[in-house]
């Protein structure tokens, strides 16, 4: 069997639906990273893979993908104990349910703040907009200080930001932007440690050992084995907080699409009576495309439904197909916030984030921060005034992470 990885490189989304329509029913095999690799997909499928007997992660992500998404040493490539005491930390942080008011708070502030300014430019990208605004509340609310940095700067790091997701998936020029922009924001975010514990031994600081601030709370984390992170494995665990909130503007941008291309839901949307703007949240995280699949290994042969899957495979779940599944959803290709108006998705139905739990799994910790920003902004950009000028709004598959080609391009805001 030829190995898939530059069909992937080319194809992106589209390469394991394809192939799943090219096989038989039941798991699809083929090759990836030179080794054979099946994937799954259904409820099923996600109670099997977040399964550690079934699936670990540990020398699951290949070495570009963490030098760029995720940074070395990174929550997702842990298992067992140690993955659970670190995930402690994230869950604590993350879900706690005053914390994520709070950043929503900080993201709504930001975005009214932004709006005065759009309202006098003739022109404004919602995209870099987005991006910007979610950087400058997410680093306030984790305690990473941007007050005292000159506005090139925070311009800088909400690029460097935007540059790590997109350059994870490709060999060109991109990826080494993102390679050069984790290092750059690493390096920084470390020395930022490194001052915090300095303080805190000098002044006995008990912030820094109690917080329930990101950068703190991060920087006083002590792993399973009772030791602290390095300075490095903090820095690179607080871009895992703050660069994924910032990647809320590729969401953005596709509610943004998904209302220009349907008027009619703009009253809806603009009105959010009983939790419509939490539907069409979850709707746009369920139709368009964001991370294609997560990915880990089998421990040993294991088997599923009587199929074999040899030891040391890696075990694809397929998050793109599963949300585009017609088994799941009626008519799968067509945009319709209503699917969730009224109750909450099942916890292994919707999967655009992960499966299973994630207090003990590594389902993603941030989706009620996911949730709630997108359920705060997408109504706000529903009541807004805007013209959408000629722009490419195509939303190419191959390109892998994707958005609209334009970025969306919003001009006299009022
Ligand atoms: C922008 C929308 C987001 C998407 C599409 C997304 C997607 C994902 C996916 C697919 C995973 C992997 C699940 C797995 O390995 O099984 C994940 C893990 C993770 N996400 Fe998110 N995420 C988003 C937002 C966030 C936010 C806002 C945060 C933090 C504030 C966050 C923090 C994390 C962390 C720390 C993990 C690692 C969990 C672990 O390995 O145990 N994500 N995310």
């Amino acid at each position: 069997m030829f190995d898939e990885s530059p069909a992937l490189l080319r194809h992106g989304y589209a390469w394991l639906p394809d192939l799943t329509r090219r096989q038989a029913p039941g798991p699809v095999r083929t090759r990836l990273l030179g080794r054979p690799a099946v994937a799954l997909r259904g409820p099923e499928a996600v109670r099997f893979f977040y399964d550690e007997d079934h699936v670990r992660r540990r020398t699951a992500l290949p070495e570009p993908v963490l030098s760029t998404l995720f940074g070395k040493g990174a929550v997702h490539t842990l298992d067992g104990p140690e993955h659970r005491t670190r995930k402690e930390l994230f869950v604590g942080l993350l879900k706690d349910r005053a914390a994520v008011k709070d950043l929503t708070e900080h993201v709504t502030v930001e975005w009214e703040r932004a709006l005065g300014e759009w309202r006098a430019r003739f022109r404004v990208n919602l995209f870099d907009e987005a991006g910007l605004l979610l950087t400058r509340a997410v680093c306030t609310w984790a305690g990473a200080p941007l007050a005292d940095q000159p506005e090139r700067d925070v311009r800088e790091l909400a690029r460097d930001l935007a540059a790590m997701v997109d350059g994870f998936a490709t060999p060109g020029l991109r990826h080494w932007r993102a390679r050069r922009a984790r290092g750059r924001q690493e390096e920084r975010l470390a020395t930022l440690v490194d001052e915090l514990r300095r303080r805190a031994l000098a002044e006995q600081d008990p912030a820094v050992t109690s917080s329930h601030e990101v950068v703190r709370a991060v920087a006083a984390h002590r792993d399973a084995d009772g030791a602290p992170l390095d300075a490095r494995t903090a820095a690179v665990e607080i871009l895992n907080v703050i660069r994924p909130t910032a990647a809320i503007a590729w969401y953005t941008a596709f509610g943004a699409h998904a209302l220009h291309r349907h008027p009619e839901l703009r009253e809806p949307l603009a009105r959010d009576r009983d939790g419509y703007g939490r539907a069409f949240a979850h709707e746009v995280r369920r139709f368009y495309p964001f991370a294609p699949f997560v990915a880990g290994v089998a421990p040993s042969r294991v088997e599923w439904h009587g199929e074999p899957v040899p030891e040391g495979a890696l075990v694809l779940l397929d998050l793109y197909g599963q949300n585009h599944d017609p088994q799941l959803w009626e008519s799968p290709y067509t945009f319709d916030p209503e699917r969730f108006t009224g109750r909450e998705p099942a916890r292994d139905e919707l999967v655009p984030q992960g499966g299973g739990e994630a207090a003990t799994g590594h389902r993603c910790p941030g989706e009620d921060i996911t949730v709630a920003v997108l359920a705060a902004l997408l109504p706000r950009l529903a009541r807004l005034d805007y013209d959408v000028p000629a722009q490419d709004l195509r939303i190419p598959l191959r390109r892998m992470p994707t958005r609209p080609r334009s970025g969306f391009v919003m001009a006299h805001v009022r």
